[in-house]
């Protein structure tokens, strides 16, 4: 079989669709037959055993545990289901005997597939991917064989029926004219590239089968360390994370069970688009949220304008927060008289301001005022045994919640909201210098300043960049409670005060951060990994690069990384995996009217070919040509409209300010200067929309191209 750079990968020995009367596709579709029954009959036990512990569970007085353990048993038998469309194995490992299980000389062969399955003497039919034994299917090779005489791959057609199988032999002599790309696991092999080139349609699929060893280093990396993985785009940086999400959930269910795991990502267009993946590999229980969904107690009302979104943006906000909550808390004019029959208990405001200075910040604002009134209460019944009295604990809480107590709090240490903090902040100069100090500079405070502020808190119309503000305010106040582990992808166009707030959500956790400082966008970015990785309260993490591209063909990427230099000097050029000739096309019309008809035409070609077809231009210009397209009756779908649109239709309209994460067959890319001149980070923002192509992308232009893209090559 011919790879898609045009050379023949060697080292497979068999790797074409087989027919019906090949005796090894017969002897595997029996087998995958069998491993099929073997799975409804697991169902089905689970089902019947389950029904039986319901009736004795319904005994159970406990409701909050009956739930719990009739939760537990519906996905028990959710994970058996066998979805029609998804292949129960798709390799086979074939040991030398006696090493696949050390001290085991019977079994030398191994399904691996994407869950357990195993007969009914409980002999293993399909092993999981994730179970350490099956390592070997993604990291043995020729020099380092671990065991394995022979590793197979399986191709199935679009309904899940075997039809093909690639034989990868690690013994013996190597067969000539390899690729170069080495043999072994980690060889861009035929059936990588036919994986990766098979037509798109709808969401992102699982790579399981085709995991490379250095994408498998980081899924198998354990819990407990953070993990950063900067790449390219195509690596497999989103693919890793979710896969690695699927390993994590089963090697430590247990722990992630209790604590919970979340995948965050930057939008949702980009959660739909993932969100077939992780179902597929077993796991049906994770929340994927947005960075906004996850932080957002108030939903933003607009985005902020770039230069005031640096500044809210910025590292140094979380102690003007910090200082401007903190300011509630006053001196006492007076201290506290609480009546007991005919008893006047006092105590005087300088012992009140000792409390008080004691507690100022030790603690989180809101406990610091229960503890602070459980103080004073402590005071006035040290007065009440003094004078003879004998108080408990329940005179000790009486007095803490009495009125006098109450009412004196509330003038030196009032309850707050974050948005009352936040309104006051941005709309009273004066307060506003008095939290800022010497941290911001008065430009930088004027920035910050509501040119028209809303009437008071409760109609305040905040935007994206005050919701990471807000909640570093409701930290300060009541502690958020973390998780055990988040997938953040993305991750280079957070602001710090979003890390800041995505990365107390783990605080007890770790994380997996993944993203491409050349594909940063937004106007408040850290700009830089260590300094993210600070700001996230993980600066210990294990920074990983991914450096060999799979999506983008090397005519594409290569073009894209012209713009390198001047958006992200020092960040290495990628490397793709894989050649496409033809991949890479630039028109130019001779005017812009000229421009639709070209777009009309191109798509419709496009569309003659199989697989997806993404149009992607500035936002702004995107209605117009996503109209004349349905004009002309190409039935496009919007992404600007509808975030599912990747589903609906395979020709999509793309703001290119939506396009991060996402990929197409063929991208047909509508005036790069517009994309360019749209927004502060434009280059960046067309070095994204340019890496979106897995065969094909036509750049379609009437205004010049950006100068490192002014000639094709
Ligand atoms: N080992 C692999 N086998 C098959 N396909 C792969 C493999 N690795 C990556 N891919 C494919 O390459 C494409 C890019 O992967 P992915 O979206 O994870 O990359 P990324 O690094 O997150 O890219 P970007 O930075 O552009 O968002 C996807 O279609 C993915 O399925």
């Amino acid at each position: 079989m011919a790879d898609s750079s045009g050379t023949r990968t060697e080292h497979a020995r068999t790797s074409d669709v087989h027919g019906d009367d090949d005796p090894d596709i017969r002897a595997e579709r029996a087998y995958l037959a069998t491993a099929r029954a073997a799975l409804h009959r697991m169902h089905h036990d689970v089902v019947s055993t389950e029904t039986q512990l319901t009736a004795a569970a319904e005994d159970n007085d406990n409701f909050a545990e009956r739930l719990f353990q009739k939760r537990a048993r519906e996905m028990r038998a959710l994970l058996l289901v066998d979805l029609p469309d998804v292949p129960l194995f798709f390799g086979r490992l074939d040991f030398d005997p006696g090493t696949a299980y050390p001290g085991s000389v019977d079994v030398e062969r191994l399904y691996i597939g994407r869950r357990h399955v195993h007969d009914g003497a409980g002999d293993p039919l399909v092993i999981d991917w994730r179970a350490p034994i099956s390592t070997a299917f993604y990291r043995a090779t020729r020099d380092d064989r671990q065991g394995v005489r022979l590793r197979r791959r399986y191709g199935f057609s679009g309904a899940a029926e075997l039809t093909a199988y690639e034989d990868e032999p690690l013994t013996g002599l190597q067969a000539d004219g390899g690729d170069g790309t080495g043999d072994g696991a980690g060889a861009a092999g035929a059936f990588l590239a036919a994986e990766i080139e098979r037509p798109r349609s709808g969401p992102m699929r699982d790579i399981v089968a085709t995991i490379q060893p250095e994408q498998d280093d980081l899924v198998r990396a354990p819990l407990e360390r953070t993990v950063c993985v900067q790449g390219a785009p195509g690596t497999g940086k989103t693919a890793v994370g979710l896969h690695r999400v699927a390993y994590l959930l089963y090697t430590e269910r247990d722990r992630l069970g209790r604590t919970g795991i979340a995948v965050v990502g930057p939008n949702r267009s980009f959660l739909s688009y993932i969100r077939r993946v992780l179902p597929a590999l077993g796991e049906v229980n994770v929340t994927q949220t947005t960075v906004e969904e996850m932080i957002g107690r108030a939903a933003a009302h607009h985005r902020e304008d770039p230069a005031v979104a640096r500044v809210k943006g910025d590292g140094r906000m979380a102690e003007v927060l910090r200082r401007a909550l903190w300011s509630h808390v006053s001196r006492p004019t007076e201290g506290i008289m609480y009546a007991k029959g005919s008893y006047r208990h006092r105590v005087a405001d300088h012992e009140v301001s000792e409390i008080l200075a004691g507690l100022r910040g030790a603690m989180r604002y809101g406990p610091g005022r229960t503890a602070a009134a459980k103080r004073i209460a402590h005071a006035v019944l040290v007065q009440m045994e003094r004078r003879g009295e004998s108080p408990d604990d329940r005179t000790h809480s009486a007095v803490a919640r009495s009125q006098p107590v109450r009412r004196l709090l509330d003038q030196v240490w009032p309850k707050v909201t974050p948005e009352q903090v936040l309104f006051k902040l941005l709309s009273d100069a004066e307060f506003l210098a008095g939290a800022a100090k010497r941290d911001l500079a008065p430009e930088e405070r004027e920035l910050l300043l509501w040119r028209k502020p809303s009437r008071s808190w409760r109609s305040a119309k905040w935007s994206d960049a005050d919701t990471a503000l807000l909640d570093e305010l409701a930290d300060l106040i009541e502690r958020t409670s973390s998780i055990g582990h988040i997938v953040l992808d993305e991750a280079q166009d957070l602001s710090p005060m979003q890390c800041r707030a995505i990365g107390r959500r783990c605080a007890t956790g770790s994380m997996t951060v993944l993203g491409d400082i050349a594909q940063g966008t937004s106007p408040s970015a850290v700009g830089g990994w260590t300094g993210l990785l600070l700001h996230l309260g993980k600066p210990d993490a294990r920074l990983e690069t991914l450096e060999r591209g799979y999506r983008v063909p090397a005519q594409i990427i290569d073009y894209a990384a012209r713009l390198l230099p001047e958006i992200a000097p020092g960040l290495g050029a990628p490397a793709s995996a894989r050649r496409s000739p033809g991949a890479l096309r630039v028109s130019a019309a001779a005017a812009r009217g000229e421009l639709g008809d070209m777009l009309v035409r191109t798509c419709r070609a496009c569309l003659k070919g199989e697989g997806s077809v993404g149009v992607i231009a500035a936002d702004a210009a995107l209605p117009a040509l996503h109209g004349r397209l349905l004009a002309e009756g190409l039935e496009p779908a919007s992404l600007a409209e509808n975030e599912d649109a990747m589903e609906d239709s395979r020709l999509v309209c793309v703001p290119a300010t939506l396009a991060k994460g996402l990929e197409f067959d063929t991208v047909v890319l509508v005036e790069p200067a517009e994309i360019v001149a749209a927004e502060p980070r434009g280059l960046n923002r067309l070095y994204v929309a340019l890496t979106r192509a897995v065969s094909a992308l036509h750049v379609l232009h009437a205004a010049p191209l950006p100068a490192a893209l002014g000639d094709a090559g």
